[in-house]
């Protein structure tokens, strides 16, 4: 893809590409750290790099066409990886992201009208009421070094916590975030004996994340069980996720989910969704300090605009093409793992049973064959009528287990860019120490940076 630019673009920060001669013991120390480290140069030019890790053979995808089978033509034969069920499992239980085959089937039908665009629109004003709140507490910042990774955590706890329950997060979200702390700097971390074993055999962290679950289930069933009270006492709730969970029916048995299961989508939809979303806007808001010209711009396209409904969201196409410029150079999800269940041909590339197949958004967003100065900010390539193709560019995944959450998380995303853009001039107070992405569950900052910011 070609773009005409008249200015030079940013070019912002990156790990350095890995050494060619890194040693297994090498790889397997900064995988911990910072999985985006452990890929070098051929990662970013190759179209397929086979690999052994851990007595298994492993593929990094970054041919489309491979893609495109693996993730959609032949989905079936793809499961979630061993160490991702391991690691995922006690948050997230057997809700959607982690199910496979009837019962996945059986949720993702189930669930999938409360998650349409359609369904999203209806979620807007609960979003834009967190905006107001979030706006009005930085009106009082203004000036004063802010962080405002830990403001767009908490903002996006918030909309997930009300979208969800109608309810706030001010009395449970410390406690929630406790719980995501607690989890991701220790247990949900990848483990030697996690990657060697199978995930029948219990590794030692395995009993830690069994004790943790029990924590966490007892939370999340106290939060519904708030929410059904709340919503006996005012007799007409407002529609929020919750209703549209506990309400949904297979359209096929007609069959509900149990309470079991509801505790898991609660918490699989909660945890999916805050974070990453938390983490798009971060880097928007960095790259966007970084490249005040381009700032401008989508305060401009904001200016005079009401900003409370999806019709409105939907005008706003610059600000849209930022968030996915943002999520080609910061995709929160940099990794999307499978292991094949059978042998199969995936456009020519020949898999055995059990080998690993990793297509990592992070890789092919900057792959040298498929996009134009891959490492630049450049929002207007999404403006163009050549889209990228659709298996070269997979902030959300793609075929049948596409991220559900997807029209909700642009929503939201776009609207805070565009009302925090559209309310304050946002610049670095420190320009001297870069931000550097770490591969760790989500693309996260290697420190949060302070910001400053001035109202328009
Ligand atoms: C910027 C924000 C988000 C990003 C980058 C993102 C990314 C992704 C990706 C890449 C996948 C596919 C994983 C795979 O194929 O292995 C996925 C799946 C999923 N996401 Fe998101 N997501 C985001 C927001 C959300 C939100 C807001 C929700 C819920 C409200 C959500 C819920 C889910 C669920 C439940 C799945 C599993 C779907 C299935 O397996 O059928 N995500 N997401």
């Amino acid at each position: 893809m070609n773009i005409a630019s008249v200015r030079r673009p940013i070019i912002p920060p990156a790990p350095p590409r890995a050494p060619d001669d890194m040693s297994f013991f090498g790889r397997l120390a900064v995988i911990r750290r910072n999985m985006i480290a452990t890929w070098g140069q051929p990662a970013y030019e190759e179209e397929v790099i086979k690999g052994r890790f851990f007595l298994r053979n492993s593929f990094i995808l970054n041919q489309p066409d491979a893609i495109r089978h693996v993730l959609l033509n032949n989905y079936e034969n793809y499961t979630r990886t061993p160490a991702g069920i391991r690691m995922l499992r006690p948050v997230l239980g057997d809700g959607l992201l982690i199910a496979e085959g009837h019962s996945w089937t059986f949720q993702r039908r189930t669930l999938a009208p409360a998650f349409t665009p359609r369904a999203t629109a209806n979620l807007v004003p609960h979003m834009t009421a967190v905006l107001d709140e979030t706006i009005a507490k930085l009106d009082t910042q203004t000036g004063a070094p802010v962080d405002l990774r830990e403001i767009m955590q908490r903002m996006t706890l918030e909309i997930a916590g009300r979208t969800m329950f109608s309810f706030g997060m001010d009395r449970h979200g410390a406690t929630l975030r406790n719980f995501i702390m607690e989890y991701a700097s220790r247990l949900g971390r990848p483990y030697f004996l996690d990657m060697l074993l199978p995930v029948s055999w219990p590794s030692p962290m395995d009993f830690a994340r069994a004790r943790f679950r029990k924590r966490w289930t007892e939370f999340v069933a106290m939060l519904i069980a708030e929410r059904r009270a709340a919503g006996k006492k005012d007799g007409a709730p407002p529609r929020d996720l919750f209703d549209l969970m506990d309400a949904a029916r297979d359209p096929e048995t007609g069959k509900g989910f149990s309470d079991e299961q509801l505790v898991d989508e609660v918490a699989t939809m909660i945890l999916a969704g805050h974070e990453t979303t938390a983490t798009a806007l971060f880097w928007a808001l960095y790259l966007l300090a970084l490249d005040p010209e381009t700032q401008e711009e989508v305060a401009s396209e904001t200016s005079g605009e009401h900003l409370d409904s999806m019709a409105d969201i939907d005008r706003q196409k610059f600000t849209r093409a930022v968030i996915d410029e943002t999520m080609r150079l910061y995709p929160p999800a940099f990794l999307v793992a499978r292991a094949a269940r059978e042998k199969d041909n995936a456009a020519g590339v020949e898999i055995s049973k059990g080998d690993i197949i990793m297509i990592a958004p992070w890789l092919l967003h900057r792959h040298e064959k498929l996009w134009d100065q891959p490492n630049a900010f450049i929002p207007k390539r999404f403006m163009s009528t050549e889209a990228p193709d659709r298996f070269a560019y997979l902030p959300f995944g793609a075929g049948p287990r596409v991220c559900i959450g997807a029209p909700f998380a642009q929503a939201e995303s776009v609207l805070a860019l565009a009302r925090l853009i559209g309310a304050f001039r946002v610049e670095l107070a420190d320009q001297a120490n870069p931000v550097i992405p770490l591969g760790v569950v989500t693309t996260q900052p290697d420190h949060s940076p302070m910001f400053r910011i001035t109202r328009r």
